[in-house]
């Protein structure tokens, strides 16, 4: 589903990511981990389209996230480190979100419910005010709700309390059949049960790829 080939990245002087090479494939649950700075956004970034790579390629599904990113992105969900800026209200961004793509507004409920997130006690309070905990529960929901088949998450769960953790893990053990999961974390314990597969990072290479 997604291929890089030989991706280098770079930034002024600095190389963030160096001649990756990597597939992911249907029912690959990935942790990617790394020190701080290893270049595991840059990498999700890169297949999210958002940078031109200064050699190498990326294809999501065949499609190239630059040229065809709006394609790419149809079958992505993400939930990036630091959620959005975005100053529309719950009920706002929830009309958007269904009017613009085809994401069924009951059920962001249903996973909203799921990670005690009470959306209905926060329909006229913009996503900005909400606090970080429950913008990524709405987020998580969002992305839940999507049904992609390629299912990236850039360090979650930072903002979320245990008992919220355990229920997105519980919601992702139940959705990522068939699908490609691709993770990062710090914390690789707490998705043990979740992946079989860990790739390492380190100053923009991948330095390992185990299969569990
Ligand atoms: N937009 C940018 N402009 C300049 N440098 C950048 C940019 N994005 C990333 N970098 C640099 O690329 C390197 C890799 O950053 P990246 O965010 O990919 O690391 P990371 O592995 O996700 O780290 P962390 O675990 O801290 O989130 C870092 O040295 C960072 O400063």
């Amino acid at each position: 589903m997604i291929t890089i080939s030989n991706l280098t990245k770079k930034f002024g002087e600095h190389i963030s990511l160096e001649s990756v090479s990597c597939e992911f494939n249907k029912n690959d649950s990935i942790a990617l981990m790394g020190a701080n700075g290893a270049g595991k956004t840059t990498l999700i970034r890169a297949i999210l389209g958002y940078y031109h790579p200064d050699s190498g390629k990326v294809l999501v599904d065949g499609f190239c996230p630059i040229k065809e990113r709006v394609k790419v992105l149809q079958n992505v969900s993400f939930v990036p480190q630091l959620p959005p800026p975005i100053k529309l209200n719950i009920q706002e961004l929830m009309q958007y979100i269904c009017m613009s793509t085809d994401i069924d507004k009951e059920l962001i409920e249903h996973y909203s419910n799921e990670m005690k997130l009470d959306i209905k006690a926060n329909l006229y309070k913009s996503f900005f005010k909400l606090s970080g905990g429950m913008k990524q529960k709405l987020l998580i929901a969002i992305s839940l709700a999507k049904k992609s088949n390629i299912i990236i998450y850039d360090e979650p769960t930072a903002n979320l309390d245990p008992k919220a953790r355990d229920d997105f893990y519980r919601l992702l053990k139940q959705n990522e059949d068939e699908k490609v999961l691709l993770f990062v974390t710090h914390r690789v314990e707490e998705v043990q049960e979740l992946v079989n597969r860990q790739i390492y990072m380190d100053m923009g290479k991948v330095v390992a790829d185990e299969r569990l």
